[in-house]
């Protein structure tokens, strides 16, 4: 490591930052930051070491990363169901991946802090009236009327409780007994259970049982099967947020920001002089980066050595986001130049986000079929150049709802208004995500 001397320098403060709202009331949010500084953190710097050194085994080759959750979440969706919903689906994802495709799972959710949105145009206008867009739940309200739509820092406390509560539920859920592997159909014992990918899970839970239970004939029963480890992230957008929960760890002096376990820098604020890698530099959180089909080379090594200097293992997270019709074009070059500099992070494939398009009802969807088609890609690339494909990404809900089109259990364009939920993005459903897993399971036995 390199000596840091001023590893508690907020030197981000002073850069240019992207994508934050213009609240109106400066002293209100100074007050609000205060108060968020004297908050307890949502997470301990020794949890984020954990995280580190299990994507440390990512990098490697060694494991798999499932990072899943909503595009982006809402207060009022902070209810027991939604979040065990959610979890879940996360836990069946990750038994399919961890059974089918014999790897060990790293879980970690878009949860518990999730609650900003980066957008393309800072207004939105509705029938010749214009006001500032949504930026999440932390920002504004998502009603189109100039009160719900005018930026209110009070809204980063509520940010904070809602994460905290979130977190505290998730905890209660993975480490109570809920979690357990004997737990396994449990987890299918609703909706999803007649899909077809419900059914195919049926199957999979009924082979692990066996497992299990000659495990335990055999007088083995294992205390991590009880428990699993499952980790919380978001991207690091609100720097006023992210600020105040971040703080000098007593046992290193390193900072961490203890709003999460790993945070991201989107696409939209990755600019190599702005606040936001800066930010991401100091902190010692593991960290990923989106790269959509744009990124140079140059991009991804800069990148590395501002966020990644001791080219550490499970530090740097490489999040790709390129589109199926770009991915094999755009991913071959610059995972080939990362490789030749001797880095090693771990590389992701989020299929969502360069695959929205607007339905003609005027929904923002996406194609199953494009999602899967844009994970093939990444595996493909991978294959072809020796390197591991180390995770997916995804924008997931356990509800059944439609807002992306396809799957086992096919969503057409004309069911999209039946349940179209999301706040932001369209999310794939239960169903949808279980089938993701099962072919993503495939691909990487293959491998
Ligand atoms: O989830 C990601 C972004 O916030 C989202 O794609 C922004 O999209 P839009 O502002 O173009 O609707
Ligand atoms: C905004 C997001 O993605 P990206 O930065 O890749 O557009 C996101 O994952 O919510």
């Amino acid at each position: 490591m390199n000596a840091k001397p001023d590893a508690g320098a907020r030197t981000w403060r002073d850069l240019p930052a992207a994508q934050q709202p213009d609240w109106p009331d400066s002293e209100a949010l100074r007050d609000v930051i205060a108060e968020l500084e004297s908050y307890p953190p949502l997470v301990f710097a020794g949890e984020c070491d954990q995280l580190r050194a299990r994507l440390a085994s990512v990098a490697k080759g060694e494991a798999f990363l499932l990072q899943g959750g909503d595009c982006a979440e809402a207060f009022d969706a902070v209810s027991a169901e939604q979040i065990r919903n959610k979890l879940k689906t996360l836990l069946q994802m990750g038994a399919v991946l961890t059974y089918a495709g014999s790897v060990p799972v790293v879980k970690v959710g878009r949860i518990a802090g999730q609650y900003s949105k980066p957008r393309s145009k800072p207004t939105e206008t509705r029938d010749g009236v214009t006001l500032p867009s949504y930026r999440g739940d932390s920002v504004n309200g998502f009603e189109f009327t100039p009160e719900a739509r005018t930026p209110d820092p009070q809204r980063l406390k509520r940010m904070y409780h809602a994460s905290s509560a979130t977190l505290n539920l998730v905890r209660a859920f993975t480490t109570g007994g809920y979690a357990d592997l004997r737990q396994v159909h449990a987890w299918n014992q609703d909706f999803v259970k007649n899909s077809p990918s419900g059914q195919r899970y049926e199957a999979l839970a009924r082979e692990i049982d066996r497992a299990l239970n000659f495990m335990n004939a055999c007088g083995v029963d294992p205390e991590e099967f009880k428990t699993v480890e499952f980790y919380a992230s978001h991207e690091a957008l609100i720097l006023d947020y992210e600020s105040a929960l971040t703080r000098v760890d007593s046992r290193t002096g390193d900072l961490y920001d203890v709003s999460g376990h790993m945070v991201w820098i989107g696409e939209r604020t990755r600019q190599l002089d702005g606040a936001h890698i800066e930010f991401a530099s100091r902190i010692r959180n593991p960290i990923g980066v989106k790269l959509g089909p744009a990124t140079t080379p140059e991009d991804a090594l800069t990148l590395i050595d501002r966020l990644d200097p001791d080219r550490e293992p499970g530090r740097l997270t490489f999040i790709t986001r390129m589109g199926a019709d770009k991915i094999r074009d755009r991913l071959p070059t610059l995972v080939e130049k990362v490789t030749a500099s001797g880095a090693q992070p771990v590389w992701v494939c989020d299929p969502m986000h360069g695959n929205t398009f607007e339905a003609a009802s005027g929904h923002k969807t996406r194609r199953f079929d494009d999602v899967l088609d844009e994970v093939k890609g990444f595996f493909e690339v991978h294959k072809s150049l020796g390197t591991h494909p180390g995770g997916i990404h995804v924008e997931l809900t356990g509800d059944d709802v439609t807002e992306c089109v396809g799957g086992g259990d096919e969503i057409f364009v004309d069911d999209l208004h039946q349940r179209y939920e999301t706040a932001c993005d369209p999310r794939l459903n239960r169903s949808q995500s279980l089938d993701l897993a099962f072919l993503v399971a495939e691909m990487y036995r293959d491998q």
